[in-house]
């Protein structure tokens, strides 16, 4: 198994690039409750302004990482890295992140985004411009006065990674933002991630769906009993998977990681 440390130098070895700097970081960060360990050690680095994408079994690791790596929860052992230093409020100023259930206030979609954009320090003039074009970007101009609530679940997705993209985050989280979303939707909030991207915007996103992990990620980080087992280019990871665990993934077989009491399942299985 590759050391923590280890692992991102494996992508740039592989693909013969000069590692971009690390926006945001890991160093021994582990999580446990009542003394059980879900994540483990774990030492990475997120390169800026590329598209890494998290992938593993139901219940690896991934949702926690990512809420760990956001500062949503507090690790029980070692530290978060936001450019290099301990991540801070202004550190988690300058990400954001999108959950597989959009998370609506009990208001209007404006006034949502209105929400948001103050929470953010946003007044005035500078805060409607931000509103029409969040409006716009989301495609919901003329349902700007509904209930948030009563959008379809595509409607309020794309309203939530809109609103997340309003703040102008330097990193955005996406855990799942289209697991429940048909293909015309998923499409457009991939396209939505893909815009923010090109804007140089540092994707960091969960998805168990092959496919989208090609179509999206630059790199696959896979994991495995909360651990990062494997990382690497995504095409390699997801054609020729070296660590036994994405192996058995990759191909619905069920792995047992040494040592977990959680086992893991077949890809797609959301029981
Ligand atoms: N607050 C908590 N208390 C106890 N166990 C937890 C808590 N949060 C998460 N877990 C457990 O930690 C493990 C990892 O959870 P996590 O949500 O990160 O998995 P995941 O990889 O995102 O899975 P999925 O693909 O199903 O979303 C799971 O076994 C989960 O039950």
């Amino acid at each position: 198994m590759l050391k923590p440390a280890d692992l991102m130098e494996t992508v740039w070895k592989e693909t013969g690039e000069a590692a971009p700097p690390a926006i945001v970081g890991a160093r021994g960060l582990s999580y446990a409750v009542d003394r059980r360990p879900l994540i483990r050690d774990i030492g990475l680095e997120i390169p800026a302004g590329r598209r890494t994408v998290v992938m593993g079994a139901n219940g690896a690791g991934k949702s926690l990482l990512l809420r760990l790596l956001h500062g949503l929860i507090s690790p029980t052992d070692g530290h978060v890295l936001w450019k290099g230093r301990p991540l801070d409020a202004a550190g988690r100023r300058a990400q954001a992140m999108v959950f597989q259930r959009p998370v609506m206030l009990r208001r209007s979609v404006l006034a949502n985004l209105q929400f948001a954009l103050r929470v953010h320090g946003l007044r005035g003039p500078a805060r409607r411009a931000r509103e029409r074009s969040a409006l716009a970007l989301a495609r919901l101009e003329h349902l700007a006065g509904r209930p948030a609530r009563v959008l379809s679940g595509g409607e309020q997705q794309r309203l939530a990674v809109a609103r997340a993209l309003a703040c102008e985050p330097e990193l955005l989280f996406l855990d799942e933002p289209t697991a429940s979303l048909d293909p015309a939707s998923t499409h457009a909030i991939e396209s939505l991630i893909q815009e923010a991207h090109a804007a140089g915007v540092t994707i960091v996103m969960v998805t168990h769906d092959r496919a989208q992990a090609l179509r999206l990620g630059d790199h696959v980080l896979f994991m495995s009993g909360g651990r990062i087992v494997e990382s690497g280019p995504a095409a390699r990871v997801l054609d020729a998977p070296r660590s036994e665990a994405a192996q058995a993934w990759l191909e619905g077989r069920l792995h047992f990681e040494t040592g977990d009491p959680e086992r893991s399942q077949a890809p797609g299985d959301n029981t």
